[in-house]
């Protein structure tokens, strides 16, 4: 499969809560992808509507309409994309945005295709102006006008497409342009799940990988996994190399708190470097406002790291808030760290 250039920082290769997904993590998340919607965990909204969606497409014989899903990654876009072609029983075809980089890459895979088939682009926002331009087209009349010849004398001829679904998948639903995103005729967005759905996601996979498990240890995973169910498996297996060769081989309470511990993914899922924004910003600089320069120096990471990997989930977290004059703790950051609120304080 092409997934094309994910580009990770090198902060997020190394972090176990981060929601992007690494390379050699593609194969055991693949054994765990749930392959119908009926055993799609959480997300009831979306799951209902896409439900509708498809069961009104094959009452008419019809392929469905095109869907966006949008969410931050890890929520399950891939998942949904397969299942969407799992229950039409089409082939999949999936590329990204990034692998789409000329009008000519999107001229051969739409060409391509066979009539019903379900076309995945992940990252769809990150595909080149061109291309979305002849995407337009395709989506909208199946058609795609194929440039022979090049400067003046270049003709466009026209070919007809079979049918198809498209499926775009984007963490950044502001950025696709407002012309694309009016053809698709579904659009789901994913939120955060709730520890309770993580915890259906967790006993699911362990039972799929034969772990022994006990539920107050898949609870303490399911509280730290940030609502993403992708580092909820992540965080599962990490805790299953901690049970096999310091525990017991089960992963109970004990055991996921131990393990947790080890990996330094606290109670609310920061990792160290989350920990260390709230870190300097209370004790070095008494709880801010501090510039993102000043802040990313002071951790010793790229700003865009700090902006892009940490912050989304420490504002989430009611932790820090972006104000005009900079990022500031607020006093659930200093409870978080265990230190005392400064008297009138006033974030
Ligand atoms: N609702 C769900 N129920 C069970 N497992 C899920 C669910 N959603 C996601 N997962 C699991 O989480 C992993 C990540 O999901 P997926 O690859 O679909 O995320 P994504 O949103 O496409 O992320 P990205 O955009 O980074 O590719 C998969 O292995 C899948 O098993």
């Amino acid at each position: 499969m092409d997934f094309g250039d994910q580009r990770l920082t090198g902060a997020e290769h190394d972090r176990l809560v981060s929601g992007t997904a690494e390379a050699a993590e593609r194969d055991a998340e693949a054994a765990l992808r749930p392959k119908g919607l009926h055993d799609f965990i959480g997300q009831p909204q979306v799951r209902e509507q896409l439900s509708l969606v498809l069961d009104a497409a094959k009452a008419r014989s019809r392929t469905p309409d095109h869907v966006l899903l949008s969410g931050p990654p890890g929520l399950g876009k891939t998942t949904l994309a397969m299942i969407i072609a799992h229950e039409m029983q089409a082939s999949l075809r999936v590329t990204s945005g990034p692998a789409v980089q000329h009008a000519g890459d999107l001229a051969a895979i739409l060409s391509s295709l066979e009539e019903g088939e379900v076309l995945f682009i992940d990252e769809i926002h990150r595909m080149a102006r061109a291309a979305e331009e002849m995407l337009y087209v395709a989506m909208e009349d199946f058609r795609v006008d194929v440039i022979v010849g090049k400067g003046p004398g270049a003709t466009a001829i026209p070919l007809d497409l079979p049918p198809f679904t498209l499926v775009g998948a984007t963490t950044r639903s502001g950025l696709l342009p407002a012309p694309l995103r009016d053809r698709f005729g579904f659009t789901g967005h994913l939120d955060f799940y709730s520890s309770a759905d993580l915890l259906t996601v967790l006993t699911r996979s362990a039972r799929m990988l034969g772990i022994d498990a006990e539920n107050r240890g898949l609870q303490e995973i399911s509280t730290r996994s940030r609502g993403t169910p992708r580092i909820a498996n992540r965080l599962l297996r990490r805790v299953r190399d901690w049970a096999q060769v310091r525990g017991t081989g089960i992963i109970d309470e004990a055991a996921a708190l131990s393990a947790l511990t080890v990996y330094e993914v606290d109670a609310l899922g920061l990792d160290r470097l989350d920990r260390s924004v709230l870190d300097v910003l209370c004790r070095r600089f008494g709880g801010g406002p501090v510039g993102l320069g000043t802040l990313s120096v002071s951790v010793g990471e790229e700003a865009d790291t700090v902006e892009t990997v940490s912050e989304p989930y420490l504002v989430r977290e009611g932790l820090i808030s972006r104000t005009p004059r900079g990022r500031v703790a607020t006093s659930a950051a200093w409870k978080h760290l265990g230190l005392h609120v400064p008297a009138n304080y006033e974030f």
